[in-house]
């Protein structure tokens, strides 16, 4: 265990990231408050250390003390983490937002949830500059990279990526993550980090409806790699650096999403790919399934900018347009040829 200056911070979100995170930062040696909406849930972190439904595999730090009340848990942080689906993070963040006019502390906010929002397109670091008032908050840092809720509660070595417009902001959430099982490197680059973060979930779904359907290892390959391509294509537009799509939060956390049983949006795929409807997935998976409403916000976003994002289309296709797949995978191999690199 690491052991460090004990700080106040706050895990908004009781689900399967934010009780690893939480029980990561409170073995840091860090005072941790996780909120949660369910009051059973919060209940069981309180008296046994443990999630059962969301991470059967953890047994949580003693200390970390569950609320179910927004305003205790956001009072006195130093530090808020948003790991709550990307959907519901502006009606949670406009919520803080006017608890923090009252309490006066001005966290740093960080976000560990991947997505964009449906609707206004718009990146979690955007929502949350959007809705709570500058004079109430620190800096923003995205917390992202290859990282699965279950191999962490195992301790396994793990890396991730803290970007912030504010270079010593990342630098110190890599200091309070970081202990002999988290590595955790800075980059300025916040929307190459977050649009990696996003769009590797959409192609996840395509690595799973392959795998369901039957293809092997060469067409996995085919599609992290070309998807990888897309990511960076739609990045460089909104000013990314091409390089970090090379990096933990592209490429890193595409490995570890599309290859993995554990993602919730390959398991997505692979249960289309094996012909279960959408609506019937997504009722039974229990847990967020970022991809899906992503793949939209991607959509609209690659038409507005004139990006071409075949892989991503198709998804979309299959997910809102009731687009065969098959026949989406034929279409896909159809198109004209084209060099690899083309940016
Ligand atoms: N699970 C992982 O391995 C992992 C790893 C890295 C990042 N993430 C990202 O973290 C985010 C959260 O994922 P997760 O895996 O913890 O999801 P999850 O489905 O396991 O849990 C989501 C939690 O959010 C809560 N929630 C939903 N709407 C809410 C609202 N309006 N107010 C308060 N709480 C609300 C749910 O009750 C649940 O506790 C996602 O963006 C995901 O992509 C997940
Ligand atoms: O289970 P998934 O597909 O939501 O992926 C979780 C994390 O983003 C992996 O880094």
């Amino acid at each position: 265990m690491n052991v460090k200056h004990q700080l106040r911070m706050t895990v908004l979100g009781s689900g399967s990231w934010g009780s690893v995170l939480a029980d990561v930062l409170a073995r840091n040696g860090h005072a941790i408050t996780i909120y949660g909406r369910n009051a059973q849930e919060i209940a069981e972190i309180n008296r046994d250390h443990t999630n059962s439904h969301y991470i059967p595999n953890l047994q949580m730090d003693e200390s970390i003390v569950g609320t179910t009340d927004l305003r205790e848990a956001v009072q006195g942080a130093a530090a808020i983490f948003f790991v709550i689906p990307t959907q519901a993070i502006r009606p949670v963040a406009e919520k803080v937002g006017a608890l923090l006019s009252e309490t006066g502390n001005r966290p740093f906010l960080i976000s560990a949830a991947k997505g964009l929002e449906e609707g206004t397109l718009d990146r979690i670091s955007q929502i949350l500059t959007q809705s709570i008032p500058q004079p109430v908050r620190g800096d923003v840092v995205i917390l992202s990279g290859p990282s699965h809720a279950e191999d962490v509660a195992k301790h396994d070595i793990t890396t991730l990526t803290a970007a912030s417009e504010n270079e010593d902001a990342a630098a110190w959430v890599q200091w309070i993550v970081m202990n002999d099982y988290m590595r955790i490197y800075t980059s300025t680059d916040v929307t190459g980090v977050e649009l990696g973060g996003a769009i590797k979930n959409v192609i996840a779904i395509g690595a799973g409806a392959i795998h369901g359907l039957g293809y092997g290892d060469n067409t996995k390959a085919a599609l992290m790699t070309r998807g990888l391509a897309e990511m960076a294509r739609l990045g460089v537009q909104f000013g990314a650096d091409p390089l970090t799509f090379s990096g933990l939060s592209g490429l890193g956390d595409l490995i570890v999403t599309c290859t993995s049983t554990n993602s919730r949006n390959w398991r997505c795929g692979d249960r289309l790919g094996r012909g279960e409807p959408l609506e019937h997935i997504l009722a039974t998976m229990g847990m967020v399934v970022e991809g899906v409403p992503t793949a939209q916000a991607v959509h609209t976003l690659s038409a507005q900018m004139h990006v071409d994002m075949p892989i991503c289309d198709t998804i979309y296709q299959v997910l809102y347009r009731d687009r065969p797949l098959q026949e989406s995978i034929d279409a896909l191999m159809q198109r004209i040829a084209k060099p690899e690199i083309d940016f």
